[in-house]
């Protein structure tokens, strides 16, 4: 994996819109229908802002999130409701939209049926993913009840998580699939998301869940 450490925050976010947008170019080159699966979270919403403006054949693009707090599209905690907001406005208001979201009780009530549409997308083809402080990316989270699944070399497409440091029952994507994209970008600020970075870097999957999709994958920081 790499590092670009950028001078701040708006660099960053500029220049890591304008890479997806690159990748997601490269990827209709090879094929008519690409993804671009993405992360929720506080992090990632000046890159959606960025990318709605960006022109693109956007109806050729199909998106998608790393992982999905399990509650309805409206709640504030919703990655779904981020998404709806941030990235499918603007000139990507023609893309299409993967849910792994559906209104039922528990996330194993879905994930059959959500599953089955994102199989038949794969390979991913350019994925953005954050990072938590406690190393968790997507919702592989230290010492979940399905990291292990999770992180399997045959794990299946969608797992449904929960773990002490997550408020609410999630829906991720396993590493397995999450490593399919053969553009892969890791998005992290501040000092603290740094140093647990440079922890990841020597710990396994199983303690960093990060270090899973390391390999590969660029890093993109600025303080
Ligand atoms: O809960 C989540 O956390 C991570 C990191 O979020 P951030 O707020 O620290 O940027 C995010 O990547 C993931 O998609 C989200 O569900």
């Amino acid at each position: 994996m790499s590092l670009i450490a950028y001078a701040d925050r708006d660099a960053l976010m500029a220049a890591l819109a304008a890479r997806l947008a690159d990748d997601l170019r490269m990827a209709m080159g090879r094929r008519d229908r690409v993804t671009l699966c993405v992360p929720g979270g506080t992090t990632p919403g000046p890159i959606f802002d960025r990318l709605t403006e960006t022109p693109l054949d956007w109806s050729r693009v199909d998106v998608l999130l790393n992982d999905e707090r399990w509650v309805p599209e409206d709640h504030e905690r919703s990655n779904t409701r981020l998404l709806r907001e941030r990235l499918l406005v603007g000139k990507a208001a023609d893309a299409g939209y993967l849910p792994l979201y559906a209104p039922a009780d528990a996330p194993e009530d879905a994930l059959d049926d959500l599953s089955g549409a994102i199989e038949a997308r794969l390979p991913l083809d350019v994925v953005l993913l954050g990072m938590g402080a406690d190393m968790h990316t997507a919702s592989l989270f230290p010492g979940a009840d399905q990291l292990d699944a999770a992180l399997a070399e045959d794990a299946p497409v969608l797992l449904a998580m929960r773990a002490p440091g997550a408020p609410e029952p999630r829906i991720t994507l396993s590493a397995r699939v999450l490593n399919t994209a053969a553009a892969r970008h890791i998005v992290i600020t501040g000092e603290e998301k740094r140093a647990a970075y440079d922890r990841a870097l020597v710990l396994s999957p199983a303690e960093a869940p990060v270090a899973a999709v390391l390999p590969g994958a660029t890093v993109h920081w600025a303080p």
